[in-house]
């Protein structure tokens, strides 16, 4: 098995590069063969991801969700595609938190020694690839808006302070969604789309029963139709993502959302695009490690 080790130095708290040596003699110690490179800028690991695909089996990351995006995109965009292993290390870590994977290094690189990847669907919003999350609307923008400085300072409270900000502002866009033939028109103040039940770092048990690898995506839309919104919508993720009378959910393959055209849209965490959006899943696109209980319940 030959190993990659792709890391992002920028990610949590910046404390990753001190593990190296001793991930290095984790490998060593039992002959296994493992490159290790640093990412220089942001976009880097997306391209060395495509053009190394073929020369690895494994591909661990280490950095926070933004990171195995970027490392996504660029073995989606590869014929030849090796296996995904997580080292968390950003700040909410939610694709991790998802696939079980340990906090602790030691305790994830031995899940990786043990068991075996299982294939994972992976979605697609218009051409950029994305792992668990679409949004759009209030909170959507807190993930990508916060300073590397202010993450650093005060880690997941950085994201805690700015949702509080994000929280009290206007938000009410149109929008028209098509989703495997049905169709919807509504105002809103979110779209949020999962694959899974966790999104900056709150776990939602309430919102979706899809597993990780049925080809699905699901979609909540809250609307902004009744009196007192924003304490609805925060009982509603209080209550772990309970749907509200007035809010849609839409389970499918293919979204079509036409939309304002200054409507942002966050993709796992990161700014991706503007105004209309295609969703598509792809169904069991890549291989990953899991731990057994997840493999358990969500595959
Ligand atoms: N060398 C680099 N210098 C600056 N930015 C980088 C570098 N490498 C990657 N990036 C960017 O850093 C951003 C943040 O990384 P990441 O998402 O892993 O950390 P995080 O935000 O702390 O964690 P999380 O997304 O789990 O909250 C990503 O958008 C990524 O593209």
């Amino acid at each position: 098995m030959k190993y990659l080790l792709m890391y992002n130095p920028v990610s949590g708290r910046s404390k990753f590069k001190k593990k190296i040596k001793q991930i290095k003699r984790f490998f060593d110690k039992r002959n296994l063969e493992i490159d290790i490179y640093e990412s220089k800028k942001a976009g880097d690991l997306e391209l060395k991801a495509q053009h190394h695909a073929k020369d690895y089996d494994v591909f661990l990351v280490a950095g926070g969700d933004g990171t195995i995006s970027e490392v996504v995109n660029g073995m989606m965009k590869s014929e030849i595609r090796p296996s995904l292993a997580i080292l968390p290390c950003g700040t909410a870590n939610d694709i991790a938190a998802i696939l079980g994977v340990p906090r602790w290094l030691w305790l994830a690189l031995r899940m990786y020694m043990k068991h075996e990847p299982v294939l994972m669907d992976i979605n697609q919003m218009n051409d950029r690839y994305f792992v668990y999350t679409a949004a759009s609307g209030v909170l959507s923008r807190i993930s990508y808006d916060v300073s590397r400085r202010k993450i650093k300072k005060y880690g997941y409270l950085a994201y805690v302070f700015e949702a509080m900000r994000d929280f009290v502002k206007e938000y009410n866009y149109p929008c028209h969604i098509e989703c495997d033939g049905k169709v919807l028109e509504t105002d809103c103040m979110m779209i949020l789309g999962l694959s899974s039940n966790r999104v900056g770092g709150m776990r939602l048990i309430n919102f979706s029963k899809s597993k990780l690898n049925d080809g699905l995506f699901e979609i909540r839309v809250f609307t902004s139709r009744r009196r007192f919104r924003r304490f609805r919508l925060a009982s509603s993720f209080i209550r772990g993502g309970k749907k509200l009378r007035e809010d849609f959910h839409l389970v499918g393959k293919h979204f079509k959302i036409e939309t304002d055209d200054n409507i942002l849209w966050n993709a796992d965490g990161e700014a991706a695009e503007k105004g209309n959006i295609e969703i598509r899943t792809i169904e069991k696109a890549l291989s990953v490690y899991v731990s057994p209980r997840r493999k358990r319940k969500q595959f």
